[in-house]
């Protein structure tokens, strides 16, 4: 079964809390961005272990610790009957980029093997699994826009249309780890509520929703304020850090913009949502 596990984007994101548990309570919007990945898992050769193939861009660990593979092998210790599988991952999305890519590889994985044998486990059963693989993994279950509570996996329904709305995403080659960026921030309330903040037109969303890893990072990495001032310079309505970072989008009310210049390390992906 052939899948394409796609990015996110986060519409403000506000880290209000750290928990007991040694997470943050946050809140954000999550939204699909349809800049993705292509999966397929197929039954393994009779005889063969579980094994994945990756093709593109390089992802840093142990092939054999990849999410796609975890998440295959959490379902078959509660399904014993589920076979070998060969896996196949071509890797398109940047990398501790905050567009959330590993989290949807491993999701549309637990999707395909539910699919591809039948095992019939709901939305809510595969969230329960996708939370115990990462915290923005439940998200990609559904993979809807969500206002997104607690430690990113409790979701409440929000209203957002954006259809038609341009996007850039620019990717300058930085690999930022999601820990290292948390262990920056100290925790506080929005000064504007996000849900009532994203009602309002896009042109108003530049002086009312923010990230709060934008501050934290901007001394480790100019770049990423770099990036946003010449996404505004390009006329964006709002432009933002994705995530933990190191992507910053912009949007433009009506369809992408002209192409920009950009350095010929950074990845740039440019559509409508
Ligand atoms: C914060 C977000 C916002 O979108 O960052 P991005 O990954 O998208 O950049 C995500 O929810 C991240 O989700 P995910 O990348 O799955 O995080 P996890 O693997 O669960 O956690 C990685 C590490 O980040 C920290 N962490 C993560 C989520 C959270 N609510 N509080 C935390 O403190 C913890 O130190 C944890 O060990
Ligand atoms: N299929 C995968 N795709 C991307 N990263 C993966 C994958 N499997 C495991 N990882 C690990 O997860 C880490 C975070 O990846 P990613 O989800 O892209 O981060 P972010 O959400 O911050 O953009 C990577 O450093 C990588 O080692």
């Amino acid at each position: 079964m052939l899948v394409f596990p796609n990015a996110k984007l986060n519409l403000g994101l506000y880290i209000t809390e750290r928990r007991p548990d040694g997470f943050h309570n946050l809140e954000s919007v999550f939204l699909p961005l349809p800049w993705t990945d292509a999966l397929e898992i197929l039954p393994a050769e009779p005889g063969h272990a579980t094994s994945i193939a990756l093709t593109g861009r390089p992802i840093p660990g142990d092939p054999a610790t990849n999410l796609c593979v975890r998440a295959y092998e959490l379902l078959q210790a509660d399904f014993p009957q589920l076979p070998s599988v060969q896996i196949y991952l071509h890797k398109i999305v940047p990398i501790g980029a905050g567009l959330g890519g590993g989290s949807a590889d491993a999701a549309f994985a637990l999707k395909a093997t539910n699919e591809l044998f039948g095992l019939n486990i709901s939305a809510a059963g595969l969230e329960e699994c996708a939370r115990r693989l990462g915290s923005d993994c439940a998200f990609f279950i559904q993979n809807k826009p969500v206002l997104a509570v607690e430690r990113g996996d409790v979701f409440q329904e929000i209203n957002l249309n954006l259809s038609g709305t341009g996007c850039v995403v620019v990717y300058p080659n930085l690999h930022i780890s999601t820990p290292e960026a948390f262990a920056g921030i100290t925790p506080r309330q929005p000064a504007h509520g996000l849900r009532e903040a994203l009602a309002q037109p896009l042109g108003t969303w530049r002086n009312t929703v923010r990230n709060d890893f934008e501050l934290s990072l901007a001394p480790r990495h100019p770049v990423l304020a770099a990036i946003k001032q010449q996404l505004y310079a390009a006329g964006a309505a709002y432009a933002s850090l994705s995530g933990s970072g190191s992507a910053v989008y912009g949007l433009w009310a009506a369809g992408v913009p002209a192409a920009m210049p950009w350095p010929a390390e950074y990845t740039v992906w440019q559509g409508v949502l």
